[in-house]
């Protein structure tokens, strides 16, 4: 039986085989020959002060349905950054999150800020398409990638300039990610199997993540506390969506969870 990654997954490959037919490889990496070098998002994330956010522009989700109507995904995250984000994540799948490359080229154009492309990489072509859109970031879910497609999309992406985030869900994913040598590693709480959230297994998982690399923790943050709580369990940064596109005020509510690590 396919599960929702599964489903997701064969989604994105059909709509990319689309998109190679009306852009080639070769006009990407010629794009990307033109632009200026990836910013540097390990160093953003890896600065001195509270917990890193990485605040994401998220319309849509398989769990939770439409999730806000965001008119101006521009406008939202240049509010992220005025919240003190340290990077941006545009959810650029369309089947099941509504994303678009629109958005992510939107974003470029209103923040200096590094912003991550989010979204299920399975081939080459994906990540030089995120960097010629304007990303510094990519994600790696490792459930999702057999060992060799996995280091050789992570090595892609530092042939790119690019950070990548590589994404763990359990003990043996967190593993691959630590052998892989990530310098990012995210410990997603939600189940990609059956999109439950559980919090608890940031800690689980905390400390099998080499010391030297980002710790991460993705999913479920609703607030201040939460962010509380996966700082006490080791998070370097948290990846937050829902809480941000739902709850009004997006400047004000990265600033709260700013604050939420020192309180
Ligand atoms: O959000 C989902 O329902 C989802 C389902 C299947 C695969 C991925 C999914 N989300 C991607 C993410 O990792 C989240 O958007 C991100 O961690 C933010 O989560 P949240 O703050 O809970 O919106």
């Amino acid at each position: 039986m396919p599960t929702v990654l599964d489903e997701i997954i064969s989604g994105v490959r059909e709509d990319l085989d689309v998109r190679r037919r009306t852009t080639s490889l070769a006009d990407l990496q010629s794009r990307v020959s033109d632009l200026p070098p990836a910013l540097d998002a390990l160093a953003a994330l890896r600065a001195d002060g509270p917990v890193k956010v990485i605040a994401e522009v998220k319309r849509r989700s398989p769990s939770k349905g439409d999730l806000a109507a965001i008119a101006d995904p521009a406008a939202l995250a240049a509010d992220y950054a005025a919240g003190g984000a340290s990077v941006i994540s545009v959810l650029t799948e369309q089947r099941r999150f509504g994303g678009t490359l629109d958005d992510l080229d939107a974003v470029r154009a209103a923040v200096s800020i590094p912003l991550l492309r989010k979204d299920f990489m399975v081939s080459d072509y994906q990540l030089w398409e995120a960097r010629a859109h304007g990303a510094d970031v990519i994600l790696l879910i490792v459930a999702a990638l057999d060992d060799s497609r996995l280091r050789d999309l992570h090595q892609l992406a530092g042939e790119l300039g690019m950070t990548a985030l590589v994404e763990v869900h359990d003990e043996p994913e967190t593993e691959r990610a630590a052998s892989l040598g990530a310098s990012v590693i995210g410990i997603n709480a939600r189940n990609l199997k059956t999109l439950d959230v559980d919090r608890t297994t940031f800690a689980r998982l905390s400390p099998l993540v080499p010391s030297s690399a980002v710790t991460v923790a993705e999913s479920g943050v609703r607030g201040p506390a939460d962010v509380s709580d996966y700082v006490a369990a080791g998070a370097d940064a948290v990846l937050v969506g829902e809480a941000l596109v739902t709850g009004g005020d997006p400047r004000a509510a990265v600033g709260r969870l700013r604050q939420g690590s020192e309180s």
